[in-house]
Order: C-alpha cells, then sequence, then structure tokens
C-alpha cells in the first residue's frame, strides 16, 4: 500500500494527501506529522515494531469535508485520493486514484456566512509586451479576462480580487514572490494538458487579445486537471480593461471602506452595509461586483438609474418583487452544482422553487406602469418548462441522498410504478400471510419481521415455542426470549419484493440522472437568469436605501468637471449617528476652484468631508442615489487617496514610505478627470520637511494635474498659498469655544481656520493635565515668538530651557486645573483627619470652617 501510496504522492508533492483506506482518509509521514498539528489530529503510527514506523493520522470520512476546508482556507492544497473500487471485489491492491484537487482559488464553501463572496482563482501569463490575466469563481462559472502592462497593475488586481491563489506562468524576482507570500496568496505551477478541450475552447471565444487568450487557456486548463469533473457551467470569458471603470487601487478601496470597515475587515461600517438590503446571495455578490467596478459610462449609468427610480416611485412593485426574491436561491451556485454533477434531488426541488418565483416578478413588473420595468420583463425567460419537469419527477420531501430511493414521484415511468407495486403486493402478501400463519398455528403474537442478515423471518416467543410447526418452519436464530424461523414460501416472496426494491433503486436513480442531465442543457439560461434576478435584486436593494435615507438621484456632465453637491452626507457615519444629527455640506469644485485646502481643528470632521466625496462619486457611478439634496456630478476616471496612517503590512513599508508612495501614485497618474483626497500629507516626518513637502506637492497637484483635490492640512502656513494658486481656496471647519470647552460644529465654511484647538482635544481625550500645561505654555511661547517658522535651534532652545515655574493666569486651561495654596492646604487638611477622633458636630464644624475659609478665596 505504500507504495502505491509514494507513486501518488509523487504527483502531488505540494499538497496535502487525503488517502482513502476503508472508512477513513490518512494523512501519511510528513503530511501526517503538519496535518495532525494544524488539525489537532492524533498522531500515530503504522507497523509500530518496524525500525522506522511511519507516522499516520486518520479523519473519517464523513467528516471530511471539513478538514479539507480548515486546510485550504489556510492556504495548502489537498488530494483526495478515493478508492476507485470495491475493495471486497478487487484482486489484490485496491486501484485508487485523485478524484479532486481543492486548492484555495477552488474551494467552494457552502457556508451561508460566505454566500455574498466570491472565491477568484486567478490565472496569470507573462509575454514579451504585457501580462495577460484571467480569473474565475467556479462555483458560478464567470470568467473574466484582461491585459496589463505591469507586475504592479497585475498586484493591484490580484489585491482588488482578494484572490487566494494565482497560477501563474513565469519566474517571480524575490520581491514580487515576497509580495505575494506576504499578501496570502498561493502560487500555483500551470499545467500541461493533452489534446484538445471543448471548455478552453468554449471560455476563450470571444476574446481577441493573445495573452487574454492564454490566460484563459491556463485558466481553465487548471480547473480540469485539479477538478477532474464536468465543468460545463464554465462561461465564455469576458474581456475587460481596468481603464473602462473608475479606476482605484486595492489602498483606495480600503481607505475608503468600501466593501469592509478598516478597522474590523468585517462589512458592518463599510458602504456595502449600508447599500446591501439584497435579498439573494447572488444579488450580494454582484453589488460588490459592481463597488469593485464603478461605471465611466453615463448611458450605462442612466439605465441603472431608470430602474432605481421606477422602483422607488413604485412601493408597491417593489415590495411584491422583494416578496418573491425571498424565495429565490442562489441560483448561480446551483447551476454550478449541476454542472458537476453534485446537485441532489433537494438542490434540484430549491432551483424549481427558485423558478417559481420568477413569474410572479415578471407579473409585478408588468402590472406596473412603467417602461423600464416593463422592458426588463420582457428580456426574462422564466423557464417554467425546467421547473415544471422538476416539481412533476421530484417528490415533494426528498432525502438528500440520490441512491436510496424515494426521489421519484409515481406516475413518471410505468416500469418504476410496476416495481412499486411489486413492491407493495408483497408487503400485502406478508400481513396477509402474518394473519394466516396466526390463525393456523394459534399463536396469536407471532410477527414477520426484516433485518438485513436474514431477510424476513417469522417470530414466535419462547412460551409459544411448542405450538410452532417444524414440518413446515425452519429455525433459523434463536434470541433469549423468542426464535426466528423462515419458511420456503416467505423466502420465495421476499427474493420477489427484494428484486424489485433493489430495481426500483436503481431506476430511481437513472432517472434522477436523466432529470439532472436534463436540466443541464439549461445551463446558459439559467445563468442567464441568475444575472438578471441579481441586477433586479441590488436595483430593489438601491431603491430601498434611497428610499429609507432620503438619498437623491445624481446628475452627470461630460463638458466640464464641476463638482456640486448641495448638502452632502457621508452615508455610513451618518448611519451610525442619531437620526438628524448628521450636519449637511456642501461640495462646490468649480471651473475656478479645483483645490479645497481644508483646515480645522481635529475631530471637527475634515476627513469625513473628504470621504463623503468620494463615497458620492463611487455611489453615483455604480448606479446608486446619494445622500444629498442635489448632486451635479462629472464623471471620474480614477480616485486617489492618501487617507490615515495605515501601514501597508503587505508591502512592508513604514508608515511615511507609504504615504510618499500613494502621493506619488496620485502625482504621477491622476488626470483632470480624477478625484484626490489628501489627509494630512507631510505629518509623518519632522515639520519641516512635511510642511515643505505639501506645499510643493500641493503646487504640483494645481499647475500640472488639475484634478479635483481635497487636501485636509493641519499646516496653517499653506492657507496662504490661496493668494498664489489661483484656483486653490481655503475652507475649514467650524468649531467655537464656550467656556473654554471645544465645541464641534461640523460645518464647512469658506477661508481658513483660525486656531488649531489641538491642545484642546488632547484635553478632550483626558491627557494627563501636567502634559496639557506644558503643551499651553510650549504654545504660548511659539506663538509670542511671532511665527512656528523660525530656525529650528530656536525650537530646540524653546524646549530646553523651559522654566519649570507656573502661575495662576497663563492660560485658561491652567486656571481651571490650577489649586491656589488655601485649597491646597484645606485638601491636606481633610487627607490628614482621623475621624474616629471626632464626634458629628465637630466635623460639622470643620467643614463650616473650610466652606468661609473657599468663600474668601473666590
Ligand atoms: N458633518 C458631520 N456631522 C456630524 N458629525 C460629524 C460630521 N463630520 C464629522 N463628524 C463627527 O466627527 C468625528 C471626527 O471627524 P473626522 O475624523 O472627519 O475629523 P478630522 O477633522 O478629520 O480629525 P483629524 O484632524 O483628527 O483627523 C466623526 O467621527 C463624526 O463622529
Amino acid at each position: 500500500m505504500m507504495e502505491q501510496y509514494h507513486e501518488i504522492k509523487k504527483q502531488y508533492p505540494d499538497a496535502f494527501l487525503f488517502y482513502r483506506v476503508g472508512d477513513f482518509y490518512e494523512l501519511f509521514e510528513d503530511d501526517a506529522v503538519k496535518g495532525a498539528q494544524i488539525l489537532e489530529l492524533t498522531l500515530t503510527h503504522r507497523s509500530n515494531k518496524a525500525e522506522n514506523p511511519v507516522p499516520m493520522a486518520g479523519v473519517p470520512h464523513v467528516a471530511v469535508q471539513s478538514y479539507v476546508d480548515t486546510l485550504v482556507e489556510k492556504g495548502y492544497k489537498v488530494a483526495l485520493c478515493e478508492q476507485l473500487e470495491d475493495p471486497k471485489k478487487a484482486k489484490g491492491m485496491v486501484k485508487r486514484g485523485i478524484i479532486q484537487l481543492v486548492t484555495p482559488g477552488t474551494l467552494m464553501n457552502d457556508k451561508p456566512s460566505e454566500a455574498k463572496e466570491s472565491n477568484y482563482l486567478t490565472s496569470v501569463v507573462s509575454t514579451k509586451s504585457c501580462f495577460g490575466l484571467a480569473y474565475s469563481d467556479l462555483s458560478t462559472g464567470e470568467i473574466y479576462a484582461t491585459h496589463l502592462k505591469s507586475f504592479a497593475a497585475v498586484s493591484n488586481e490580484l489585491l482588488s480580487l482578494r484572490t487566494r491563489e494565482v497560477v501563474f506562468n513565469g519566474h517571480l524576482n524575490e520581491r514580487d514572490s515576497d509580495f505575494l507570500h506576504k499578501a496570502n496568496i498561493t502560487v500555483s505551477e500551470p499545467v500541461e494538458l493533452t489534446g484538445k478541450h471543448a471548455e478552453i475552447s468554449f471560455a476563450e471565444q470571444n476574446l481577441t487579445n493573445s495573452a487574454e487568450k492564454s490566460a484563459v487557456k491556463q485558466l481553465v486548463g487548471y480547473l480540469l486537471q485539479t477538478q477532474r469533473r464536468s465543468l460545463a457551467h464554465l462561461q465564455a470569458a469576458q474581456s475587460y480593461e481596468v481603464s473602462q471603470y473608475l479606476q482605484m487601487s486595492h489602498t483606495v478601496r480600503d481607505n475608503l471602506e468600501l466593501t469592509a470597515s478598516a478597522k474590523t475587515g468585517k462589512k458592518m461600517g463599510s458602504l456595502f452595509w449600508v447599500l446591501d438590503k439584497t435579498h439573494t446571495a447572488m444579488g450580494g455578490r454582484l453589488l460588490k461586483q459592481w463597488l469593485a467596478r464603478p461605471l465611466l459610462s453615463v448611458a450605462k449609468l442612466g439605465q441603472r438609474q431608470e430602474m432605481v427610480q421606477a422602483l422607488l416611485d413604485e412601493y408597491f412593485t417593489r415590495e411584491n418583487i422583494v416578496d418573491a426574491l425571498k424565495g429565490v436561491y442562489d441560483l448561480e451556485r446551483l447551476t454550478g452544482r449541476i454542472a458537476f454533477g453534485s446537485v441532489n434531488a433537494r438542490e434540484l426541488l430549491q432551483l424549481a422553487h427558485s423558478l417559481a418565483a420568477v413569474p410572479p416578478i415578471l407579473a409585478a413588473m408588468q402590472k406596473a406602469d412603467n417602461k423600464n420595468l416593463q422592458n426588463f420583463a420582457q428580456e426574462i425567460d422564466p423557464l417554467r418548462g425546467v421547473a415544471k419537469l422538476i416539481t412533476s419527477t421530484i417528490v415533494d420531501q426528498p432525502p438528500v441522498l440520490t441512491t436510496e430511493g424515494g426521489l421519484i414521484k409515481s406516475g413518471v415511468d410505468s416500469q418504476l410504478d410496476r416495481y412499486r407495486d411489486a413492491m407493495n403486493n408483497g408487503k400485502k402478501w406478508l400481513t396477509e400471510m402474518e394473519q394466516e400463519e396466526r390463525a393456523k398455528t394459534g399463536i396469536d403474537n407471532l410477527k414477520v419481521g426484516y433485518n438485513k442478515v436474514f431477510g424476513y423471518y417469522i417470530q414466535v416467543t419462547n412460551s409459544n415455542k411448542n405450538k410452532v410447526p417444524l414440518d413446515r418452519y425452519q429455525r433459523k436464530q434463536t434470541l433469549t426470549n423468542a426464535e426466528r424461523y423462515i419458511t420456503p414460501e416467505l423466502k420465495e416472496h421476499e427474493n420477489l419484493i427484494l428484486e424489485a426494491q433493489t430495481k426500483s433503486t436503481d431506476l430511481e436513480y437513472e432517472l434522477f440522472v436523466k432529470l439532472r442531465d436534463e436540466v443541464k442543457k439549461y445551463i446558459p439560461a439559467l445563468q442567464k437568469l441568475g444575472g438578471q434576478i441579481a441586477a433586479l435584486d441590488v436595483f430593489c436593494s438601491f431603491a430601498q436605501v434611497a428610499e429609507e435615507n432620503n438619498y437623491c438621484r445624481p446628475e452627470f456632465h461630460t463638458d466640464n468637471q464641476d463638482v456640486k453637491v448641495v448638502a452632502g452626507r457621508h452615508p455610513v457615519v451618518e448611519q451610525v449617528m442619531k437620526a438628524g444629527s448628521y450636519i449637511p455640506n456642501d461640495v462646490k469644485l468649480t471651473e475656478d476652484t479645483d483645490i479645497f485646502l481644508i483646515t480645522g481643528p481635529n475631530m471637527s470632521g475634515k476627513s469625513t468631508y473628504m470621504r463623503q466625496m468620494a463615497l458620492i462619486a463611487v455611489m453615483a457611478q455604480i448606479g446608486s442615489f446619494v445622500p444629498a439634496d442635489s448632486a451635479d456630478l462629472p464623471i471620474f476616471d480614477q480616485i486617489f487617496t492618501r487617507i490615515g496612517a495605515a501601514d501597508d503590512l503587505i508591502s512592508g513599508q513604514s508608515t511615511f514610505m507609504v504615504e510618499m508612495t500613494e502621493a506619488n501614485d496620485a502625482l504621477q497618474h491622476a488626470t483632470k478627470r480624477s478625484l484626490v483626497l489628501f489627509d494630512e500629507i507631510g505629518r509623518g516626518t519632522a515639520t519641516y520637511d512635511g510642511m515643505a513637502l505639501a506645499g510643493a506637492i500641493v503646487q504640483y497637484l494645481h499647475d500640472e494635474v488639475g484634478a479635483k483635490v481635497l487636501f485636509a492640512t493641519h499646516f496653517h502656513e499653506l492657507t496662504a498659498m490661496e493668494h498664489t494658486l489661483s484656483h486653490l481656496k481655503n475652507i475649514h471647519v467650524g468649531a467655537t469655544e464656550e467656556n473654554g470647552k471645544l465645541i464641534f460644529l461640523h460645518k464647512i465654511l469658506p477661508g481658513p481656520a483660525d486656531q488649531s484647538y489641538g491642545i484642546h482635544v488632547a484635553q478632550l481625550a483626558g491627557l494627563p493635565k501636567k502634559v496639557l500645561r506644558k503643551a499651553t505654555k510650549l504654545l504660548k511661547r511659539l506663538e509670542a515668538q511671532g511665527s512656528s517658522l523660525g530656525p529650528a535651534s530656536t525650537q530646540l532652545d524653546l524646549f530646553s530651557n523651559e522654566p519649570e515655574e507656573s502661575s495662576a493666569s497663563e492660560s485658561e486651561l491652567e486656571a481651571e486645573n490650577e489649586l491656589t495654596a488655601k485649597e491646597k492646604d484645606i485638601l491636606d487638611e481633610i487627607s490628614n483627619l482621623y475621624l474616629a477622633d471626632q464626634t458629628p458636630l465637630q466635623v460639622m464644624q470643620l467643614v463650616e470652617n473650610w466652606q468661609e475659609d473657599l468663600k474668601d478665596e473666590n
């Protein structure tokens, strides 16, 4: 057996080999040692007595899926090796072979929590002139292909797709392979395929670019080789170019928290969280895809908006559609399972039920007084025939197993009905025989029973044993309190019944497979329907979100890049705040204003304002309505951000390096049609370097790029640039001080901020009073010097020679926090007072004295 094991293992050196032995899958040797540790299995040894016992660990075959999932989710591959013949019938060694290689990119998780996630396998080929890239979600069969100029662009696409595995044909240099490793992307070698494969020619049929073709060929080849099963659901690859969509790097997507919160990595707190009111997993996945690729085409956006508008206007239509959508299962993934041949009768019924939900959806759309809805309905084929075929064949509550009968309705097949009759007649004969025998023998509790070992038997309790007619009955088994017998007649009928039973389950399975194959013919139609339902689901979701949150339909113009948002809100922040407490703000970036230089205290809402603009742009360009009273927008081609201080752990760069890399990306690639958000650029380094860089970057964006820029800064000195840069405007977020306390207005106002209130914010955060006092003093001295732009040596002096004394009048903060000598004395007295020595009256007297003293103080 170990010889056979090694022979197979040799072909899959980089995978855990799950080797089927009886009811277990066994891991051997290194796989066992490593697997036992990861999966928390008991490590045992084979041939323990030998000099070198073989390490071994096993999992029961019924529970194998969860072990495979765990390994693959951790980035490993698993080769499932099955017994290919019945061990009882095998001569010599049982034949075994790999039936499937499960890899991170081909894992199909059925967990409900992952229903709205796509798992992409990506294939990259490096050609002389470019990189071809193709990716597919195996569970749905969709394939996309593109070509890219640089490996940086490839990396960005891999990260944006959140791909877990890439099949790569070229040689990776150390940096790139390090990058993939850190990004937790498994790199797999392409497989060599011989001969022609229909799946490949079908998948590449619409492509013209040769790099894309090669990438698709490599992708499908890898799928065929690893899956070793029918992939009839693979679709023709769709070619795309990243420049057809609003481009954002993966860091921009992460920064803007489009699909996951930056803090938690979870959906909650992301834009997807706000927008996703979809009722089907397909709808959820499609919405994510739209968020990943916002559109540039005003015409296409117009079509999406029309649908959202229609569903917003027609409340009852929408309600009816939504009600029906709730009964629709994951058509796309069901279709995948039909292709694999792994679909069971229950799932076919799910398909039929989903299809049954379509006619009510169409009826609702057709009834609505709206052309867009009616036209959309007209394009949908509800595939009534498929639903009928399934429901007329499969019983209402079929078992999960497809091999043990009980699946097919009666009346479907006359042969099956005959077998069933035979079984029923046989059973009827048995009851009659029981009655007859009771009468004949006078044994009232005589019973006919069945077990797998002896088949049908007659059971008589010990007390009646003497009445048994031993001339006809043959004893078969003795129990403690009864005897079991058979008769030739009984055996004859048993044969008839059992034969009918086996034949009927075999026939049922045959009929089931026939049905499955028949449904398989509709895979393309089912996929199309799935896509239409998914889109409708997203439109309903957009309409609902727009209605609940008072969004407006944005308008687009292409003749200029002016931005006019009236009373805009941040879609996520406003959700987590009390209703009505979010302060709306306008964004007006017209022809003579490209850059807003935003100042204002920390915590006042600068970042929120900037993100709000970017999110409104993204929402608009996926076809959603936006959180504003009105929005007149250009089409943005790219969004760049430099927000927050998150280190880019994947590329292992320092905070400041990341800051500069992101800034550089914008400076190099932004166009007049781009949106750039820079939050506190330059703060990651020494003040002067930072300020100088920030100033130069603003100027470059102004003079050379001409993009629409929101630039938030704490360097007040930069506000002077308004005098020299004609397309730059200062704005600030308002704040006021009341009784020494800072009040945030969250309102965007023209002009620069007059004060920065940094120390006030620190006070809000509860920093030690000593720190706050010191900071206040330092600030006063800096301000007294006129400008913080003095030579660095002065500043050093300032810090080193700072005197320790403090006076009550130095600042408001200090006045608030400093105790007078008298107050200190009183406190001392209180702490030293030994209460046991005092009568209550004496204590009252003391308190009265203190009160008098304090009054004198004030
Ligand atoms: N328009 C608004 N209406 C109501 N609350 C707001 C508004 N904008 C921001 N806030 C609140 O203020 C908080 C701080 O906002 P934000 O992070 O944008 O401040 P900031 O000025 O960028 O601060 P820092 O300079 O420290 O980064 C937000 O989390 C939110 O709770």
